[in-house]
């Protein structure tokens, strides 16, 4: 018996030197192990936080995010990853908000979380219901989901977003990207969010995530310990504006946030260039 258990002991320990070593010999067994462990994590954790939400807060609410976001804020330790946060007292707005963020990764959600105010939920696509119990983590948390292949479909949904805001005094997040980009830069600016603000008249609330490209690239099969600077940017008002306004709006944040992006990655010159 004794000796079963030092075999199977002797079997994980050499299972573990010959993973360590593939990760040392191959990027690309170093970057899927660690991006695997990251997808474990996320469908273990959520399997366990869901009773937990059930148990705590009833079903589908915003409430839920706080449980969400305790566990998701430990998952950077087994990453190596920093962060550094400046501005968190901008999300200290009376009521509503919009909040923008730029949207580099999957990784995202540790940021998110790292920083994620009360009552806050995010606009995700519709697609990542269907993830298991990554879904349904989601949608417990009150996520609001849009058809992105529908702009009609899309829009209604954003408008109710608008109405019902203020009567539940939620602040949503939207990543007006639309999409994942890990370039470093930013792509244009959806103007969803920005309607969303100016229809319920709400301040826009930037948060600018440094660039992950140093630490992070699927293209190279990069995937290191590294630190991420967040910064949460001053509120944009809104009041008075009409969908008129919206163009201006979105240019104004656009341009701010790449700024910002910019100067946090350690690129001031490139903030230069409106290419
Ligand atoms: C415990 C363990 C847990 C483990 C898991 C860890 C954490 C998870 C927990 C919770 C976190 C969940 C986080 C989810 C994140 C999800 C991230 C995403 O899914 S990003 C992708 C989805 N989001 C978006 O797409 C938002 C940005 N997009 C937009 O805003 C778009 O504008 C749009 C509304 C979707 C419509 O897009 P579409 O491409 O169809 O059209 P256009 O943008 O080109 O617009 C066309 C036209 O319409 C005008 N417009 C747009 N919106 C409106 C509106 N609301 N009202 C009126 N008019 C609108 C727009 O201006 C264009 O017109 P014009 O060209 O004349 O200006
Ligand atoms: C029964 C079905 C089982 C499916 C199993 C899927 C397992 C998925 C496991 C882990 C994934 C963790 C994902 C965390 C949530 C990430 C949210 C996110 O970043 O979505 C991307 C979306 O913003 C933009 O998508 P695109 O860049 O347009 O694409």
């Amino acid at each position: 018996m004794e000796l079963g258990w030092l075999l199977w002991g002797a079997a994980v320990l050499l299972l573990l030197l010959l993973l360590h070593v593939l990760m040392e010999l191959s990027p690309a067994v170093n970057f899927a192990l660690r991006i695997g462990l990251y997808c474990l994590l996320c469908v273990v954790a959520s399997a366990l936080t869901v009773p937990a939400c059930l148990l705590v807060n009833g079903g589908r609410t915003v409430k839920n995010m706080r449980i969400i976001k305790t566990v998701v804020k430990t998952f950077k330790y087994f990453f190596g990853l920093r962060f550094e946060v400046k501005g968190l007292k901008n999300f200290e707005v009376e009521g509503p908000a919009i909040i923008v963020s730029n949207h580099q990764s999957i990784l995202d959600m540790m940021g998110l979380m790292e920083v994620l105010p009360n009552n806050c939920v995010q606009v995700g696509k519709k697609e990542l219901m269907y993830t298991g119990t990554v879904g349904l983590i989601i949608y417990l948390g009150g996520v609001i989901f849009i058809n992105r292949k529908s702009t009609t479909s899309a829009k209604m949904v954003m408008a109710e977003v608008a109405k019902t805001m203020a009567t539940d005094n939620v602040k949503v997040w939207v990543y007006p990207e639309g999409t994942r980009n890990c370039t470093g830069d930013l792509l244009p600016f959806k103007k969803g969010a920005f309607h969303l603000a100016v229809q319920a008249q709400v301040p826009v609330i930037p948060v600018v995530y440094s660039s992950f490209t140093t630490f992070y690239n699927p293209k190279k099969n990069l995937f290191t310990s590294g630190k991420i600077k967040v910064e949460v940017l001053p509120p944009i008002e809104t009041k008075g504006l009409t969908s008129d306004d919206v163009s201006d709006l979105t240019d104004k944040c656009f341009c701010t946030m790449r700024e910002t992006l910019f100067r946090l990655s350690g690129r001031p010159s490139e903030a230069k260039d409106s290419s």
